[in-house]
C-alpha cells in the first residue's frame, strides 16, 4: 500500500506553541526516506495550511474553537481524500485536536473502523469536564457518538458529525486521567490499558486483548493515534504534557509491531512533538524515538531484514 504523508502543523489545541513545527521535525528526521528504504511508496501531500480565525474568543471555557474547528474540517477533508485514493494515511501533527479531524475524515470513508489510542491521556474531555478548555484534551468527545448528549455544541464544530462508538475505541499507555474522563471510560466500559495494565500484564497481552476487545474478527480497518507522550518523557522530551512512567522505547515498539502484523493499519497520527520545548539534543531524540517506534508501523524489523533483490555475496 502507497503511504500518503500529510504534514499538519497545528497547535491551537493547546497553550504552548511550537507543535507547529512538528511535521517539519519528523521530515527532517527522515521519515521519507525511512519508508522509502522499506520498500513502501511515499506520496508526500505536503502540509496543510490553516486560517488562524481574528478574535477567536473562548466558547464557555473552549479555547480557539473557531480556529480549531475550521482546521478539523480541513484535516477532515483532505484524509478523506487520501483513504478514498487507497492510501494509508501517514498525519504527522501537530498537537492532537487534530485527530478530531482525522478519524472524523477516515470514518466517511471506512465507517467499520477501529480506533487504538497510544496516549498518556484519554483526550475524552467534554467542554463541560475539561480542565483547561484546551481541545487537545477533547477530540474523542466530539466525534463519540455515546457523548453525543453530554457535549454542548461549539461554535466552529457545528461540522462534525460523531462517527466512532466507544466499543470501537481502546486506549493503551494512560497515566493521567481527569475525573470526568475516568467517568466515561466507565460509564460506557471503553476498554483501557493504563499504565497499570501494561505493568500487571505485560505489553504482549494488552495488544493480544486490546485488539480482540475492538476487533474480534481480525477484519476491521484500524486508525491509530499516537501521542508521543505516551513513551516514557525520558525519551519522548519535547512534548507539551510530559507525564512520568510512560511506555518503553520497546513496548512503543512492540505495539506498533503488533498493530503492523495485522495488515489493517489504514490511518496513523502522530501528535505531540514539539521542537520548541528542550534543547537540541531532547530534540534530536524525542524525533529520533519517533521514527524508531513509527518505523515498526511499515514492516520495520528488530530482528533486521534484507532487501527482495539481495543478493549474498
Ligand atoms: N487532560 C488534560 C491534558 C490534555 C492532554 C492532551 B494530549 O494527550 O493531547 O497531550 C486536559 O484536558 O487539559
Ligand atoms: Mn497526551
Ligand atoms: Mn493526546
Amino acid at each position: 500500500k502507497k503511504v500518503g504523508l500529510l504534514g499538519i502543523p497545528f497547535s491551537k489545541g493547546q497553550p504552548r506553541g511550537g507543535t507547529e513545527q512538528g511535521p517539519q521535525a519528523i521530515r527532517e528526521a527522515g521519515i521519507v526516506e525511512k519508508l522509502e528504504q522499506l520498500g513502501t511508496q511515499v506520496c508526500d501531500h505536503g502540509d496543510l495550511t490553516f486560517d488562524y480565525i481574528e478574535n477567536d474568543t473562548p466558547d464557555g471555557n473552549v479555547k480557539n474553537p473557531r480556529t480549531v474547528g475550521h482546521a478539523n474540517k480541513k484535516i477532515s477533508k483532505a484524509v478523506s481524500d487520501i483513504i478514498y485514493n487507497g492510501q494509508l494515511c501517514l498525519n504527522l501533527g501537530g498537537d492532537h485536536s487534530m485527530a478530531m479531524g482525522t478519524i472524523h475524515g477516515h470514518a466517511q470513508v471506512e465507517p467499520d473502523l477501529v480506533v487504538v489510542w497510544v496516549d498518556a491521556h484519554a483526550d475524552i474531555n467534554t467542554p463541560l469536564t475539561s480542565p483547561s478548555g484546551n481541545i487537545h484534551g477533547m477530540p474523542l468527545s466530539f466525534i463519540v457518538k455515546e457523548l453525543d448528549g453530554y457535549v454542548p455544541t461549539v461554535k466552529g464544530f457545528e461540522w462534525v458529525k460523531p462517527c466512532l462508538s466507544v466499543k470501537d475505541l481502546v486506549y493503551i499507555g494512560l497515566r493521567d486521567v481527569d475525573p470526568g474522563e475516568r467517568w466515561i471510560i466507565e460509564k460506557f466500559g471503553i476498554k483501557a490499558f493504563s499504565m497499570q495494565e501494561v505493568d500487571k500484564l505485560g505489553i504482549r497481552e494488552v495488544m493480544e486483548q486490546a485488539l480482540k476487545a475492538i476487533d474480534p474478527s481480525g477484519t476491521r480497518p484500524i486508525h491509530l493515534s499516537f501521542d508521543v507522550d505516551a513513551l516514557d518523557p525520558t525519551i519522548t522530551p519535547s512534548t507539551g504534557t510530559p507525564v512520568h512512567g510512560g511506555l518503553s522505547f520497546r513496548e512503543g515498539q512492540y505495539i506498533m509491531e503488533e498493530l503492523a502484523n495485522t495488515g489493517r493499519l489504514n490511518c496513523i497520527d502522530v501528535a505531540e512533538v514539539n521542537p520548541s520545548l528542550g534543547n537540541k539534543e531532547e530534540n534530536t531524540l524525542t524525533t529520533e524515538t519517533t521514527l524508531e517506534v513509527l518505523n515498526k508501523c511499515f514492516g520495520q524489523k528488530r530482528g533486521g531484514g534484507f532487501p527482495s533483490n539481495y543478493v549474498m555475496p
